[in-house]
């Protein structure tokens, strides 16, 4: 069901245009730079993109700029875990990881204590229209989302196109605090 499920989304994405990920991934990061999490955060952590997943490097320089601790996932493939960890310059600070994502390199850098982050922004294959999420499978996010500060905010961005009704789901995936898209903001309904 979620395997099936996964693949369809993860082609459709794939087929959009350069343009289309660049000029709707603005939209959203500029929502994002609106919200009031946002605004109030001094530890952001957020995933750095690959597979046309909503492009995050511009709202990565934006936080840095607004003198915020920003976090990108160390991803340790073996153990299912993800280490967020600073970064303070995407130009020289960032090697490929695991899966071939871009990550920080820990030699440049250091871990942030999970207790010390407000917001998380995180990645998705697709969500449904109440904040759920389905992920690439590994079940990396849904295990850290554990561990957060209970007051922590996530929101997760994605475009139109990766927005269900329904999700495949289990008990253990998460449901977010908010959703962007370039048309709306989704907040759950229970
Ligand atoms: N940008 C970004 N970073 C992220 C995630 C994400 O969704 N987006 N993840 C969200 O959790 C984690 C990585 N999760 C992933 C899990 C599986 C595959 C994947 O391509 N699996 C292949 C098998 C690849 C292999 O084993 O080498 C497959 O399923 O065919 C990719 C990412 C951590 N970092
Ligand atoms: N909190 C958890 N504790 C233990 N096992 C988990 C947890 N979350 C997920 N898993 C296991 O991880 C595997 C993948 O989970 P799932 O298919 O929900 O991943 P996903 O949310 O799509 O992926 P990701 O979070 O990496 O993007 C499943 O076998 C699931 O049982």
């Amino acid at each position: 069901m979620k395997r099936e499920f996964r693949k369809k989304v993860i082609s459709e994405r794939k087929k959009q245009s350069p343009e289309f990920i660049s000029k709707n991934s603005s939209i959203i990061v500029d929502k994002v730079l609106q919200m009031d999490c946002i605004k109030k955060a001094k530890t952001i952590m957020l995933y750095l993109d690959f597979n046309n997943e909503v492009q995050t490097d511009d709202l990565i320089n934006k936080l840095i700029s607004l003198r915020k601790t920003v976090a990108s996932p160390i991803t340790l493939k073996e153990e299912k875990k993800l280490i967020p960890t600073q970064i303070t310059d995407l130009k020289n600070g960032i090697k490929i990881g695991a899966y071939n994502i871009r990550e920080p390199k820990l030699e440049c850098s250091h871990p942030i204590d999970i207790k010390d982050i407000d917001v998380v922004i995180v990645p998705a294959v697709a969500y449904d229209t109440n904040c759920y999420r389905l992920g690439y499978g590994g079940g990396f996010y849904d295990r850290f989302l554990e561990n957060l500060r209970p007051d922590a905010k996530t929101i997760g961005i994605a475009f139109d196109l990766q927005i269900f009704d329904e999700v495949p789901k289990e008990p253990h995936d998460a449901q977010l605090n908010f959703i962007v898209t370039e048309s709306k903001t989704i907040i759950p309904n229970k």
